[in-house]
């Protein structure tokens, strides 16, 4: 015999629940970001808002200006029903159409000068927090910038920002104003028959009801849509920025799949906010017909006992009508609330990233000589498990140019950010001139210290452009000069358009060698008192090499040059060799748990 399958409450209660909620993403690329209160975030962005609070409340009072022009509307539409329509007179038409018209035209401004107003506010708060962003995420130190994905950044610093500006502004004056405008309805409604205006409020509680539950579902359907968004950027922005590596390896059908996974998460999220939406608003239209059936039934008694005209219940209903749309906007206002959080609560993880701040007491580096010293020193990457540098000592004297060398991964570059302050050792000094750079700021070390990275990074700007960079208002003979001492000048004269060429992004339409050779013009245009060449040789032939070389140790007199390289060729050109080794690290320690964040301060 065949047993029924049978649906009981509780597995039906979970099977809504889970239409509800968006899929679990198996493989995240982007983690959510901390939970966040809708009064922590109006807390948090209230300081950013305060300088503008005067325009926000004339915005209120012309929110304000609109119900009271509404309601006087409709008063005046009662009094064309009681005194032209039902007794068929056309004597006091005139008036009436002059008062609407007025009505009109006041209407028309008041609507016109919000919408500018409102407009004007969000702009000014978006370009502020954007700005203020911006420049945080700027001043990350570059290791951290390693670690984040751009794409997600970007999404963050666009789409994010706008959710906080409709935090703060949008919705919180959307929901003033529906508030004022709920008010003015509910006093003429009161005022027109206060029985019948109790009777329209049995709709509150069910649609506060409605509201509340709906918020919480849209609340975590917005946090994954967020959170999805900044990986769909992120996936977006690692395979068109590695387009040619894809292509290279035939990898097109794979990047398209991860992009499509990436969509479809998205779209998987927005259908839940579909359901969700399809599910609860038939509930919100359900009460407010409740509402106005109630009323009609009321109102027949109010007529039928004198207690109402004609023209005062289609009054009334008029004014009931208009006040579902405001009760709409408060009922949304938390779901919307909630929404826009998901968006605010990813910023905030952005901006609370601890920036590198000076030591309270820092000093900036003056009269640099260029001895630089290592003492003891350890560093140890955040979220790493093993150190990237351990015991380092090293000396380098004022005006030496040193080859720093040692296998992959020994700890090069990570010495160079050592010495621009992008880090700071875990244990150990560094010193410059014999100053712990910690006591120094960080932006008079770096203009003690120029580093021209592995990674070469050119402006999408002209060559001259790109050089100048090194020091802004340095004259053409200067740029030229520079371009000339790291070997670059032939080539760029052999340009059709010369030092106007654009390079493109990241100097893309340039050779490495090239781009090598405008990164060092830069460096040395800066004429730092210490120079920090990571690999400077990499991509260049060895004749190339050596004119570089040799250009460097012309430019070298008062100047502390040092070079990482893997390079045989420069170890002819130094006074001296510092060896890094090759040990291997001691076993991964334990993460030491007093461990300072790495960056500057
Ligand atoms: N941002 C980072 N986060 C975590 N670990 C890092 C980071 N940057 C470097 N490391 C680690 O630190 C160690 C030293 O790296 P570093 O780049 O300083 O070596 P290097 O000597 O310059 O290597 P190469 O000669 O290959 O350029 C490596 O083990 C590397 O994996």
């Amino acid at each position: 015999m065949a047993t029924a399958t049978r649906t009981t409450p509780t597995a039906a209660r979970h099977r809504l629940a889970a239409l509800l909620r968006p899929a679990a993403d198996t493989s995240p690329l982007v983690d959510g970001a901390r939970p966040m209160t809708i009064l922590e975030v109006a807390r948090r962005f209230w300081p950013d808002l305060r300088p503008l609070r005067w325009w926000l409340a004339l915005e209120v009072l012309l929110l304000a200006g609109a119900p009271t022009i509404a309601v006087l509307e409709v008063m005046l539409f009662q009094r064309l029903v009681d005194d032209v329509l039902v007794p068929a007179t056309l004597g006091p038409l005139l008036w009436i159409a002059g008062l609407y018209i007025g009505l009109n035209l006041l209407s028309a401004i008041v609507s016109g000068a919000d919408d500018y107003l409102s407009t004007w506010i969000s702009q000014r708060f978006l370009v502020k927090l954007r700005t203020q962003v911006f420049s945080h995420v700027l001043a990350h130190p570059s290791h951290v910038h390693d670690r984040a994905r751009l794409g997600d950044t970007m999404s963050r610093l666009t789409s994010d920002t706008s959710a906080v500006e409709s935090f703060m502004v949008g919705h919180l004056a959307n929901g003033a104003g529906a508030l004022l405008r709920l008010v003015a309805y509910g006093i003429a409604l009161f005022y027109l028959q206060w029985q019948l205006a109790l009777l329209a409020l049995v709709v509150a509680p069910p649609l506060w009801w409605v509201s509340r539950h709906f918020s919480r579902l849209v609340k975590v359907v917005s946090r994954e849509r967020r959170r999805r968004a900044g990986s769909l950027s992120a996936v977006t922005e690692e395979q068109l920025s590695n387009a040619a590596l894809v292509q290279t390896y035939n990898r097109e059908d794979r990047a398209i799949a991860d992009y499509q996974r990436q969509n479809r998460a998205i779209a998987d999220a927005e259908l839940v906010g579909a359901r969700i939406r399809a599910l609860f608003l038939p509930l919100a239209d359900l009460a407010e017909l409740a509402g106005t059936l109630a009323v009609i039934a009321g109102g027949t008694w109010a007529l039928a006992t004198d207690r109402l005209t004609l023209g005062g219940l289609m009054a009334f209903l008029a004014l009931l009508v208009q006040c579902y749309s405001p009760l709409r906007s408060l009922g949304n206002l938390l779901p919307s609330l909630h929404s826009a959080t998901a968006g605010v609560e990813r910023l905030v993880e952005l901006l609370d990233e601890p920036l590198p701040t000076d030591a309270p007491g820092a000093r900036d580096l003056t009269d640099v000589r260029g001895s630089l010293e290592l003492a003891g020193v350890r560093v140890r990457y955040p979220g790493a498990t093993r150190d990237a540098l351990w015991s380092t000592s090293l000396r380098i004297e004022q005006g030496e140019m040193v080859a720093l060398v040692g296998p992959s991964g020994a700890g090069k570059s990570t010495i160079a950010r050592l010495l621009t302050k992008h880090l700071v050792p875990c244990d150990g000094v560094v010193r410059i001139d014999g100053h712990d750079l910690r006591d120094l700021t960080a932006r008079s070390v770096r203009e003690a210290v120029t580093l021209v990275p592995q990674d070469i990074a050119l402006l999408d700007a002209t060559i001259a452009e790109n050089i100048e960079f090194g020091r802004p208002g340095s004259s053409r003979g200067d740029v030229v000069m520079a371009a000339r001492r790291a070997d670059a000048d032939l080539f760029v004269r052999s340009l059709p358009a010369g030092y106007a060429t654009r390079v493109g992004q990241r100097g893309r339409t340039l050779s490495g060698g090239q781009r090598q050779r405008i990164a060092v013009a830069r460096a040395l245009l800066r004429d730092a008192p210490v120079l920090f060449l990571d690999e400077p040789t990499t991509g260049l032939d060895e004749a190339t090499s050596r004119r570089l070389l040799a250009a460097l140790g012309r430019h070298r007199a008062g100047r502390t040059i040092v070079l990482a390289t893997h390079d045989p060729v420069a170890l002819e050109y130094v006074d001296r060799v510092v060896d890094l080794g090759g040990a291997p690290p001691p076993p991964a320690a334990p993460v030491v748990a007093d461990q300072r964040p790495i960056g500057v301060g």
